[in-house]
């Protein structure tokens, strides 16, 4: 049976004027009273409340849990969160009423709307998830960065070289590494960083080399929005930011042409920046370490690079001496790449000691990097599990006479020079990092290079 509220007195004039809701039950779960705030919160009429018990009304959906039961059994205030029939989700909060014996009479229940509340809660939770598997996997590719920085080293001047670069690690100097392309100048960098007290922090290398210098600036100091035509319309952060508090490598410091010399100077003295199209200085807190294979004295001597710059890099200068001078370490590199590749691609090899012989009188134009890449076509391309003389390429093995193969055939000379190109360049691949550097070193532009690349199917 329905009662509807009539005769109201002042008590229920107060209750209605409360902008919150209010229910009141009896000890029943019968509901005596209700709000006009309870009904709109609710989307029930008050008379299709009022009289109803709160045990049927969960049972029909209209709201639950239900807060009544709770109260009664522990009696005292207790709070809970409350689902509607339309999807709201309520704080509710019921409060046992005594008689005036001290007895239990009423339970009188009020609720905030929280779904927003809820929303944001479940926004923030899968927001920090989120964070947590950027985090994992971050750590996780710093690991792989860092794992196998055991670097090799046997031969005497490496050792030193190492020695050197373990004290300088602890101090925030810079340091410039010295060495022909491929000697491990980037390990050493991370090295260094990751045995310094920044080894948390992030490790930004910049191949000063790579960008175009058109783009310099803007990649390495970032952008503001609208500041060039092709420019991100919200702006840019540029690769030095991204050094905040860890270590900023320059790799190819010696390929910076002189126009931007002068900014990465200041910078390097200031250790403040402006974006491009910026008016904030921006500050950041870096460990400088540069690197280069060119001889960066002789470059000063030319005006190529500035006098001043070059005295700022080299406060402590470690020289990496090419892998051709270091035999004690080809020896291991090689056991080390053979080991390294085997596993990843699943095939166990080994090295005839013949081969071990060729590779040791190796010139080694390309360093470690060389003999890296070596190693894993050796692993891909050889069908027994010991690699043998046939299986290295004609680069490799002396005394073999490259041109016999095409005098002895009636090639026309278009083909045979063609031949020789895709020869030329694919073991130019197996040496430098960068297209700009092969083409450096085969004298051509970078562009043609990248179209020979294509031209051969050199991948
Ligand atoms: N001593 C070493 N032990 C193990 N791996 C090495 C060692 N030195 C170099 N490598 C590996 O050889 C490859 C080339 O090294 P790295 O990139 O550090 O050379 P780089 O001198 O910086 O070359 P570039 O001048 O072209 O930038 C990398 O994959 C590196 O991990």
């Amino acid at each position: 049976m329905k009662k509807t509220q009539k005769n109201f007195d002042e008590n229920e004039a107060v209750l209605h004027s409360l902008k919150d809701d209010i229910l009141v039950t009896n000890l029943d779960g019968t509901i005596l009273k209700v709000t006009d705030t309870t009904s709109s919160i609710y989307g029930v009429h008050p008379d299709d409340l009022i009289g109803r018990s709160v045990y049927d009304l969960e049972q029909e959906g209209v709201f639950t849990p239900i807060i009544t039961p709770l109260v009664l059994k522990e009696k005292k205030k207790q709070t809970i969160v409350q689902s509607t029939r339309e999807g709201k989700k309520l704080l509710v909060t019921g409060v046992p009423v005594l008689d005036k014996d001290g007895k239990l009479w009423r339970v009188v229940s009020y609720s905030h709307d929280i779904t927003e509340l809820m929303k944001m809660k479940s926004y923030f939770l899968e927001m920090q998830d989120e964070m947590d598997r950027v985090k994992n996997e971050l750590k996780l590719l710093r690991d792989q960065n860092f794992n196998n920085e055991g670097i090799i080293a046997k031969d005497r001047e490496m050792k030193k070289s190492l020695m050197v670069a373990n004290q300088v690690a602890e101090v925030d100097v810079n340091v410039l590494l010295l060495g022909e392309s491929g000697v491990g100048k980037t390990q050493l960098a991370k090295y260094i960083h990751n045995n310094s007290p920044r080894k948390n922090e992030p490790f930004i290398e910049v191949n000063c080399g790579a960008i175009p210098q058109s783009l310099f600036e803007a990649e390495f100091f970032g952008y503001e929005s609208g500041s060039f035509s092709g420019a991100k319309s919200q702006g840019k952060i540029g690769l030095v930011e991204l050094a905040e508090g860890g270590t900023l490598f320059l790799d190819e410091i010696g390929e910076l042409p002189l126009e931007h010399q002068v900014k990465v100077l200041k910078f390097i003295q200031e250790k403040s920046f402006y974006r491009v199209g910026g008016t904030k200085v921006k500050k950041v807190d870096f460990r400088l370490i540069s690197a280069t294979n060119q001889p960066l004295e002789k470059l000063v001597e030319e005006k190529r690079f500035r006098e001043d710059l070059f005295y700022r890099l080299n406060v402590i200068p470690i020289t990496i001496p090419p892998l051709r001078k270091r035999s004690a370490d080809i020896v291991l590199l090689i056991k080390h790449f053979l080991d390294v590749f085997s596993k990843k691609h699943n095939r166990e090899r080994e090295l005839d000691e013949a081969v071990m012989q060729q590779l040791l009188n190796n010139e080694w134009k390309g360093n470690v990097r060389e003999l890296m890449n070596l190693m894993e076509r050796l692993i891909v391309t050889s069908s027994s599990p010991i690699i043998s003389i046939e299986d290295l390429p004609d680069g490799y093995v002396k005394g073999k006479n490259e041109l016999a193969s095409f005098q002895s055939g009636q090639q026309p000379l278009k083909a045979i020079l063609k031949q020789v190109e895709k020869r030329v360049l694919n073991d130019a691949k197996q040496t430098y990092k960068t297209t700009t550097e092969v083409a450096k070193h085969l004298g051509i532009s970078q562009p043609s290079v990248v179209r020979k690349f294509k031209e051969y199917g050199i991948k």
